[in-house]
């Protein structure tokens, strides 16, 4: 199967997924085969596998880096390791389309006057209380008049679990066709938000929901009677316009989910536009996205016109509680041995190791196991469930070490890890220091200000220039650690 191209990819997966039929909400909806699924299509989201191979070491991103894929896999990875809420102490920012019009913030969900039925559904899923981007968007998303809503904040702060409630609060259960679209940027995201719908409408099965991806053949001339539709842009639009199982004109609530991911594929962001104009004017348009570069910006009000916008800031890193050193050596093999003397001097309860390449990852893991460490691999070959379960055990504390790529690490958060070496030093494409992945690999949210230890293996004159300009870009010393010295390597655990 291709690699280089994930819109191509997906159409096969899709194409290949005949056996997926049409899915109701059930009250066991483990059991609809949507994991199956899940885990039959995975291996696409992988990395180019060559780039890797033959670019020289620690000095250019490799082309895995680049791969539109990437955005689509991290955030599917995110959601497949996710069990908690992320939360923040930053205050949302609210802009309002009608600046005079009160704003709402909730703290309760019985605040909302919801139905019954799907209150019980936000209480089985464990929910107490709204997180804070659901404080203020819930409110604007359940208004009357209906209102536009363009909402950013990082993955894992409860987006979803909001436009879930919005969509299932505003059907009309005895309207039997479709009400709420939802337009995810691939096939495995697609399933995971309806599982997200299933739950939470577990309670309210009056309300149904259908899948509009492409294994999911309907027959021609056939009308949905589902009154929720998820699906990627692609079918989604051939389903609106071409087979016409569903009237776009009678549509409530549009949502366009992942919509940073979604433009990273090429042909989403017209077919999701498509969609949008189909749509009559009165249709509440919501819009989704874990970060907001300029061109999220320009489609998102090319999507949602009048919009409320709510933004919540990410929670700053910082290396104030991090302990920074660097060991000079000449090679990889001497990069080991100054690892396995830090190993041998110190205890480490649980360590990161990021390396540039997979195949420098894949060696160094095979070395440490060698010498007797439990290890855990984290590879761009893996599918991205099995990325999940090696960080689930890495979690668990079932493995110490914990090797990996960046590309395979971006974005994942382990909070216990209080040792992080960076075997490789973080580049960008043209070798400069990639100072923000830097900073993520190592820094520390103010909340979980926990002291930290960050060791860097310098290997070369590249590699001691990019280390001095990480350190002035951060203007903190990096010190150096003589790792030939047992005792010096023990002071830096006091
Ligand atoms: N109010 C809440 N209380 C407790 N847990 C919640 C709440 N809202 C959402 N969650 C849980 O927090 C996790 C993240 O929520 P959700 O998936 O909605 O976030 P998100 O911002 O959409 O993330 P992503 O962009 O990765 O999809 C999920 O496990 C979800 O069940």
């Amino acid at each position: 199967m291709a690699t280089d191209s994930w819109a191509l990819a997906v159409d096969e997966q899709e194409a290949a997924a005949e056996s997926i039929g049409t899915l109701q909400i059930k009250d066991t909806p483990e059991e609809n085969g949507t994991t199956a699924s899940i885990a039959s299509i995975a291996n696409t989201t992988e990395e180019s596998s060559t780039a890797a191979k033959t670019e020289p070491e620690a000095t250019a991103k490799t082309k895995e880096d680049d791969e539109p894929d990437d955005k689509a896999a991290q955030s599917l990875l995110n959601k497949l390791i996710r069990s908690n809420l992320v939360n923040t102490t930053n205050q949302v920012e609210v802009l309002q389309r009608d600046p005079n019009s009160p704003l709402y913030s909730v703290k309760s969900f019985e605040e909302l006057r919801l139905k019954p039925q799907l209150l019980q559904g936000v209480y089985a899923l464990g929910f107490n209380r709204p997180s804070k981007i659901q404080e203020t968007a819930l409110p604007m998303m359940l208004a009357e008049p209906p209102q536009n809503l363009i909402a950013q904040s990082q993955s894992g702060t409860g987006k979803t679990a909001a436009f879930v409630l919005a969509m299932l609060s505003h059907v009309d259960p005895n309207g039997k066709f479709p009400q709420c679209l939802c337009v995810s940027p691939t096939y495995e995201l697609a399933l995971q938000t309806g599982k997200v719908i299933e739950q939470m409408g577990k309670h309210y099965p009056e309300v149904q929901l259908v899948y509009a991806i492409r294994g999911n053949k309907l027959q021609r001339g056939m009308k949905l009677q589902e009154q929720i539709v998820i699906g990627t842009p692609g079918t989604m639009l051939d389903w609106c316009l071409k087979f016409k199982f569903i009237d776009p004109k009678k549509i409530k609530v549009f949502v366009l989910d992942e919509a940073d991911v979604m433009i990273a594929t090429q042909g989403h962001q017209d077919q999701s536009i498509r969609i949008q104009r189909a749509l009559p004017k009165n249709c509440q348009m919501l819009l989704f996205s874990a970060t907001f570069e300029e061109s999220v910006w320009n489609f998102a009000k090319r999507i949602v016109p009048d919009p409320n916008i709510i933004k919540l800031k990410r929670e700053e890193e910082t290396l104030d509680t991090i302990k920074q050193y660097y060991v000079q050596c000449n090679s990889k093999e001497e990069k080991f041995q100054a690892l396995c003397n830090i190993y041998g001097a110190i205890t480490i309860a649980q360590a990161m190791i990021f390396c540039h390449t997979r195949r420098t990852a894949g060696w160094l893991a095979g070395e440490l196991s060698r010498e007797g460490h439990q290890v855990a691999l984290l590879s761009g070959e893996m599918q991205v469930e099995q990325r999940a379960a090696v960080i689930d055990r890495f979690r668990e504390g079932k493995e110490k070490v914990l090797v990996t790529t960046n590309v395979c690490a971006r974005g994942i958060d382990v909070e216990q890890v209080s040792v992080v070496i960076n075997f490789d030093l973080p580049v960008d494409k043209d070798g400069s220091p990639d100072n923000e992945t830097y900073l993520h690999r190592i820094g520390r949210t103010g909340r979980f200000g926990k002291r930290g230890l960050a060791i860097n293996m310098v290997d070369s004159k590249f590699s001691m220039n990019v280390l001095h300009r990480i350190q002035e870009h951060f203007n903190k010393k990096i010190e150096k650690l003589d790792t030939d010295d047992l005792d010096e390597i023990e002071k830096i655990s006091s």
